[in-house]
């Protein structure tokens, strides 16, 4: 599904990588959580998996593609299949809840009666039933990343990226995410997080792979945020 084949990023000569020598590879439908102090390539990670970076040596593999070959007209058609989550939401913020799902779908030409069934079941699935009309001032955090999640859950996309999703949120709207997070993931997408969360990765016992200064090293099944340091 994903696969890294010795990866390195650097974005500025002479500066260090912020990837290095990366080899690792995710299959469909794990849960996959990157862990690592700040500044250790995690948003690098992710950004190469959905083509934001190409790697500057070493070969990145998505969804049977080495992303960082296909042409740029191909780009959009892999981002279809890559749903994206970040800590600060991003919502259009004069669009109501129903829109700003519905918006991910009509952009690539959904046809509108699918757009009117499929919304409300997402917004009914991350919890947000009742609340379609409302604008995104008008939520909380913990809703807000809701409304992210269905966003990029609404296309079914086979994999899903999160940068630090629960970076913004308290305790409970964590664990709230985290359960729509692993839902959606036992629909079978692939979930790939990046996050600081030592309480949330203890709890979760999921794959864990660990950064240091870009350099893979750790790769632990049900694993814990902080093991053996
Ligand atoms: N666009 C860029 N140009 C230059 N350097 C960058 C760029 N993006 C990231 N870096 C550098 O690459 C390294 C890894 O950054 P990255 O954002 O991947 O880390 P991270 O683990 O996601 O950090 P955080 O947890 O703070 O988000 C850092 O040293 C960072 O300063």
């Amino acid at each position: 599904m994903i696969r890294f084949e010795n990866v390195s990023k650097v974005y500025t000569r002479g500066a260090r990588p912020a990837l290095d020598g990366v080899d690792v590879e995710i299959e469909r439908g794990e849960f996959v959580f990157l862990v690592g102090a700040s500044g250790s390539g995690k948003s690098t990670f992710l950004r190469l998996i959905m083509r934001e970076e190409r790697p500057t040596a070493g070969t990145v593999y998505a969804l049977g593609r080495d992303v960082g070959r296909i042409s740029r007209w191909k780009v959009p058609h892999l981002r279809r299949q890559i749903g994206t989550v970040f800590q600060d939401f991003r919502l259009l913020q004069d669009k109501s809840v129903f829109d700003n799902v519905a918006i991910a779908m009509q952009v690539i030409g959904k046809p509108r009666h699918q757009v009117r069934t499929y919304v409300p079941q997402v917004l009914k699935m991350v919890g947000l039933e009742g609340k379609e009309r409302r604008l995104p001032t008008e939520l909380s955090g913990g809703e807000a990343q809701r409304v992210a999640i269905a966003r990029a859950f609404v296309n079914r996309p086979q994999v899903l990226l999160a940068d630090e999703p629960t970076g913004n949120l308290d305790p409970d709207n964590s664990i709230g995410i985290m359960s729509v997070l692993d839902q959606i993931n036992r629909q079978g997408t692939t979930v790939v997080m990046a996050t600081h969360n030592n309480a949330i990765v203890d709890q979760m016992r999921k794959r864990v792979i660990e950064l240091v200064d870009g350099v893979l090293v750790r790769d632990q099944s049900r694993g814990v945020y902080g093991a053996g340091r």
